[in-house]
């Protein structure tokens, strides 16, 4: 019955369909050629209309055409050499299969049809593609830590297409030594069940400035899509130094700044000065004593040698996105984000993620609400019309246009992170103005 071609058709798939019973065999006469290219099917589909549907007559033509048109296409993209999964990933295929349901189309012909058009036995296309399992990741966000890699996740977690390790915000896998010895296999136990077209992603912020990760990465698998988020490390350094203090990580280093019993905003900025001038004067000395390239492993160190400074190397993006370059991932491989344009505009962020991990654009402008209160877009449920921001521990300082640093101060940090802001936008290829003071 129908059921047993919901299972042998990926949960992606299975999601539209939906369920459904009454299907009766059906006998298709028509061969309709010109609907073997995509474009001709995204053209009929663009000329179908929900009321066309009811129209009896129209709707035999309908059902026929696009059964004969997603046969066809399977049976042209086999030929390309184009495997299942990308034909599932296709939104006038996914269209086409959610009409065809509307219709009481046979799916289980369907199935038979297209199973035949890739050359597959009876059922194998369950065997090969459909089989829910666990996948190493195609896709992992790497950071930057306090760039907006929360909402980012939070965000996407609303995709139906995109799965992260079930229980993990963070997998740490490649960054923490003990984890690392525990060898890939207990890395790919940690990952969700996913059928063929769907995306395994995780995120972890610090394996973008860990120097050992891009290489241990790239052992896995060297095509591995990579998604950075940075923002303006001005004022990430401050997020940074918050999110240390309230946690109280290394408070034998951050007390020399501040009383940690008083952690509201102007004591923080207050100790945030000491602490920047402190170690940008450091930074500097190191690199005038010792030169640029022992300077930049210096940077690479720090989580091992030196910590607190991360408050500030962190955002030294291009010394650290460097590194990854040079483990051997191309550019293009590689999706550079804007932290500051994730606040400003998640919906543009959002959708350029998901066309670089090649998701259907499900999540979308209508899904974003700014939230007054929060100070944040939150992220609306199109149902209820429900927003839902993130917790307390997201969005502590750069609400209401972010921290109000001492001119000095912030004059201090510009010119600190200028040549490495500069560093990074060729790497980018765009300006994302964090240079002016
Ligand atoms: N929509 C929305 N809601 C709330 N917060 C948002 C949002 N978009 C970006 N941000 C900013 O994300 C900052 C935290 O970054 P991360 O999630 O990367 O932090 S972490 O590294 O995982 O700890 C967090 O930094 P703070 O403001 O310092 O708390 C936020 O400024």
């Amino acid at each position: 019955g129908n059921d047993n071609l919901r299972s042998h058709l990926p949960r992606s798939i299975q999601n539209i369909i939906g369920s459904q019973s009454n299907n009766k065999q059906q006998k298709y006469q028509l061969n309709l050629d010109w609907m073997n290219e995509t474009p001709n099917l995204k053209r009929f589909l663009s000329k179908v209309s929900t009321e066309e549907l009811s129209k009896p007559d129209r709707a035999e033509v309908i059902r026929v055409s696009l059964f004969e048109a997603l046969i066809n296409l399977a049976k042209a993209e086999h030929e390309k050499g184009n495997e299942f999964p990308n034909l599932l990933k296709m939104s006038s295929v996914r269209r086409a299969i959610s009409i065809l349901k509307k219709l009481n189309a046979d799916l289980n012909l369907l199935q038979m049809k297209m199973e035949a058009a890739y050359g597959l036995c009876k059922g194998c296309l369950q065997e090969k593609y459909g089989k829910k399992k666990k996948r190493l990741p195609q896709v992992i966000c790497i950071g930057a830590k306090k760039c907006g890699t929360g909402a980012f996740q939070n965000f996407l977690a609303h995709h139906p297409h995109l799965f992260k390790p079930p229980g993990y915000d963070e997998v740490h896998f490649f960054d923490k030594e003990e984890d690392y010895a525990k060898g890939i296999e207990y890395y790919h136990s940690l990952m969700p069940e996913t059928s063929a077209g769907e995306i395994t992603y995780e995120k972890t912020p610090k394996y973008m400035v860990i120097p050992e990760v891009p290489g241990r990465i790239y052992a896995m698998n060297s095509t591995v899509k990579l998604i950075a988020i940075v923002c303006n490390p001005v004022n990430r350094a401050f997020s940074d130094f918050t999110h240390v203090v309230k946690s109280g990580y290394f408070k034998s280093e951050t007390s020399k700044y501040m009383n940690l019993e008083e952690t509201d905003e102007e004591s923080r900025l207050k100790g945030f000065e000491g602490f920047s001038e402190a170690y940008i004067t450091k930074s500097n000395e190191i690199k005038e004593e010792k030169g640029d390239a022992q300077w930049r492993k210096w940077i690479q160190n720090v989580h091992k040698e030196q910590v607190e400074a991360s408050i500030l190397t962190n955002g030294l993006y291009s010394v650290h996105l460097q590194n990854w370059l040079d483990a051997g991932f191309k550019r293009e491989q590689m999706l550079i984000l804007n932290g500051e344009e994730l606040i400003s505009n998640p919906a543009k962020i959002i959708l350029r993620a998901q066309e670089f991990m090649g998701l259907e654009p499900i999540i979308k402008e209508s899904h974003f609400v700014f939230d007054k209160d929060k100070g944040f877009y939150c992220f609306k449920n199109l149902k209820t019309g429900e927003p839902s921001c993130l917790g307390d521990g997201k969005g502590r300082t750069r609400a209401g246009g972010g921290p109000n640093f001492s001119p000095k101060l912030k004059e201090d940090l510009v010119s600190y992170f200028k040549p490495y802001n500069s560093e990074l936008y060729k790497i980018i290829g765009e300006d994302f103005h964090w240079n002016e003071a």
